[in-house]
């Protein structure tokens, strides 16, 4: 873990590795530290990692044993580093961050490699920096700076760490040399000056500005979740305390994220999102044994509001895009709107002035021409919802593309297999859904077909990195994972509004939970026309709808008409200015209450002999989630989804699930099955002709099972998946 390399005397080298259980690097730093202490030989010591990497701090699997309350021994450790009578330099390469980086703040002097990265990511880990960080960074970099990198967790390149003050020397190459210089040219100096514990956190005349306005915005950005407004009242301590008193603090509020069951949360999602990297699918297919080919050139067919935030993300990965269109009028008016973009986009990087390439408009370009996709390595279309449109473009691109083209298909629903039937290779079809808008959202739903290669999963998740989104693989099925489990939710939703509710009274409730939106106004803002053209092809509503179909029920099911009913109206959401809400004017985002749709709702009751009464919050927020969740344990009992961290994946970087609860299926195990089980069956007993409330036969099986710890479900699952 650490050596004591006398290999520069009379500079003692401590090296240690980049993650791992951090009490063996705390006592062998320890050790280290106290031995060059007192070693007469030894003027000076320079900290670095192994094999170019500092450390990206403590092992987060750790954090689960750790109780709270106790001995924090790594902040011990740094108070004794900066204790120290000689010089301590760190050497960073790599990355120093979490831990690592509060090792640093204890050194005297920090020098680091041109790449290299620094951060305090343990916001996002549902933490705050337990080992000094919150005291020592402001009186560093200042409280706005500081501020900035506590709260939200982001790493800044050695630069952008050179320019706040961070670190002290940049170094292209030979970083421990260039440490070890340093450290024998500051043997000897007083070291006071040097001490952050020992410095005043710099006084700014509005301060307590600066601190209220960073906890009303962490507050509204980070809706209930904790460790940002604690990160807050930590720096707060450090402007406010005295060093000890700070550090005192900061363990006061490290021990109550600990104990918070957010940082449980959190920390589930860190790994889950990793785990979602390991696919693996109901037929033995698996990451281990398919390799993604090397995508240089991608063609993106379609240039509407899906289409332009594809091109956008690729062309800001550095990747050859052909945009195709049908006529040379939308051709335009899609090129000017991925041009906007990007312009944006870079605006919205500062670094880009440094990399003038990033997001290379020469890298694009536009055509009408099918026959210029010939030679492109992966095709992804993205045109409207509509089979016949997608079969022909499919044929057409099947006869066009060179042999070994990737073809995807942009889809929120529709059935792979019957798209890659269009073509000669449905081995290389493959559905990939993006979310809007598809420059900014994470996720990427990656669907195989049952032709589907595991070379072509592989491709697609690939790309997926490469242009910086998390892909998860997914069956094929109607609305695949996060639209099947979305339409329960929304049906929900909108009965809660029949029996009585108003659509702000539903959103409040699941903003409250942690939603960015709640679904009315979801829908508002994707288009309630979307919906309404999927349940007119399903036959649902409109000409289809065999003659005489009572309002209410489709079969023997329940059906809602009134999404259908505000879409006859015009209204279509934002778009129109009217839809679930009114708006000042089509386009415009603040939604109000619309008294029309009141009046609207009281008609259709009266129409419809629906007695209105009073909903309260919890059965709002239960019958919304439950049904959801519902869904999800039948996906996962299907194999649609092979692990519950997929689903949980795919909703908190899909839909704006809480991240601190940690994804539907995680917090349905913090709720207890039984418990879930008991309401679903409670609902469904309320309202028998909603079939998608009846428990799941999986969700029953795990309760009767004794409700067994989450990792342990798909080993009970109807349809396991092979972890070949
Ligand atoms: C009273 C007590 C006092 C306590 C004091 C508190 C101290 C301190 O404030 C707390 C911390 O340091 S908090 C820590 C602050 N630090 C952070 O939050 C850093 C978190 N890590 C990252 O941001 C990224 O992993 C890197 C940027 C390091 C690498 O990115 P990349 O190159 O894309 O690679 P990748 O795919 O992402 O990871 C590769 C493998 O490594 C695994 N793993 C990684 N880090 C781990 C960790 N810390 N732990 C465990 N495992 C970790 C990862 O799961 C994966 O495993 P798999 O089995 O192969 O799937």
């Amino acid at each position: 873990v650490l050596n004591y390399a006398s290999v520069h005397p009379p500079v003692h080298l401590l090296r240690y590795t980049v993650v791992q259980d951090i009490s063996a690097v705390v006592r062998a730093l320890e050790q280290g530290v106290k031995k060059a202490d007192v070693d007469p030989a030894v003027k000076a010591v320079v900290i670095c990692g192994t094999n170019g990497t500092f450390s990206a701090g403590a092992d987060i699997r750790g954090f689960s044993s750790i109780q709270a309350g106790d001995r924090p021994s790594l902040a011990s450790v740094i108070d004794l580093i900066e204790r120290s009578e000689k010089p301590v330099v760190a050497a960073i390469e790599g990355m120093a961050l979490g831990g690592a980086l509060e090792v640093a703040l204890g050194c005297h002097y920090r020098v680091a490699h041109a790449q290299a990265w620094v951060g305090l990511p343990e916001v996002t880990l549902g933490l705050l920096p337990g080992a000094g960080g919150t005291q020592r960074l402001p009186r560093l970099i200042g409280v706005p700076a500081a501020l900035d990198l506590i709260t939200t967790g982001k790493h800044v390149l050695a630069a952008e760490a050179l320019k706040l003050g961070i670190i002290d020397e940049i170094m292209e190459e030979n970083t421990i040399d260039a440490a070890i210089h340093l450290a024998n040219k500051v043997s000897g100096q007083p070291l006071n000056s040097r001490r952050l514990s020992l410095k005043q956190v710099q006084s700014l005349p509005n301060m307590d500005a600066i601190l209220s306005e960073a906890l009303v915005k962490v507050k509204k950005q980070a809706r209930g979740c904790l460790s940002p407004e604690m990160c807050v009242q930590a720096v707060k301590a450090s402007v406010q305390l005295p060093f000890t008193e700070g550090i005192r603090k900061e363990r006061e509020l490290f021990n109550l994220l600990l104990s918070s069951g957010q940082a449980k949360a959190l920390q589930y999602v860190f790994f889950a999102q990793r785990a979602a990297q390991k696919w693996t699918t109901s037929s033995g297919a698996s990451w281990k044994t398919a390799s993604a080919q090397p995508i240089r050139k991608v063609a993106v067919i379609g240039l509407g509001t899906m289409g332009r935030g594809i091109v956008t993300s690729l062309v800001k990965a550095k990747m050859s895009v052909v945009a195709l269109e049908q006529d040379q009028k939308q051709l335009e008016v899609g090129a000017r709107a991925v041009t906007s973009l990007l312009e944006r986009e870079a605006s919205k990087m500062p670094w880009i002035g440094q990399r003038p390439d990033a997001c290379d408009p020469a890298l694009l370009q536009f055509t009408l021409d099918f026959s210029v996709l010939q030679d492109a390595d992966l095709v992804i279309e993205a045109v409207f919802e509509d089979m016949a449109l997608k079969k022909e473009i499919f044929h057409k691109l099947s006869a066009i593309c060179k042999p070994g083209s990737f073809l995807c298909t942009n889809t929120s629903a529709l059935d792979i297999d019957e798209i890659a039937s269009a073509t000669s290779r449905p081995h290389q079809v493959i559905g990939t859904h993006f979310f809007s808008p598809a420059h900014v959202m994470k996720l990427v739903e990656i669907i195989h077909g049952r032709h589907t290669s595991p070379i072509t999963i592989a491709t697609a998740m690939g790309l997926a990195k490469t242009i910086g989104k998390i892909g998860v693989v997914v069956g094929n099925c109607f609305g695949f994972v996060g639209n099947r489990m979305m339409a329960p939710y929304a049906e929900q939703a909108v009965f809660l509004l029949e029996e009585g509710c108003k659509p702000k009274e539903v959103d409040q409730a699941l903003e409250g939970f942690g939603f960015n939106l709640g679904p009315f106004r979801m829908l508002d803002l994707a288009g309630l026309d979307v919906g309404w053209r999927s349940r007119k092809g399903q036959g649902l509503t409109g000409p289809k709808l065999a003659p005489g179909t009572p309002a209410r029920l489709r079969g023997r099911r329940r059906y809602s008409p009134l999404p259908d009913l505000l879409c006859e109206n015009g209204r279509y959401g934002q778009k129109t200015g009217r839809g679930w809400y009114q708006y000042e004017k089509p386009g415009a985002r603040i939604a109000n209450p619309d008294p029309w749709l009141h009046n609207f709702l009281i008609r259709y009751r009266d129409a419809h002999h629906i007695k209105a009464r009073f909903i309260d919050e919890e059965e709002i927020l239960e019958r919304c989630l439950y049904t959801l969740i519902n869904e999800g344990f039948q996906i996962l009992d299907d194999g649609i989804a092979s692990d519950p961290e997929d689903i949980d994946v795919i909703y908190i970087y899909g839909y704006g699930w809480p991240k601190h609860r940690g994804g539907p299926m995680f917090y349905a195990s913090t709720i207890g099955l039984p418990r879930i089980l008991a309401k679903l069956q409670k609902y469904s007993e309320a309202h028998p002709d909603i079939p998608r409330m009846q428990p799941s036969a999986f969700l029953k099986k795990l309760v009767f099972l004794g409700n067994p710890p989450l990792k342990e479900w798909m080993s009970h699952a109807g349809h396991q998946s092979s972890k070949l």
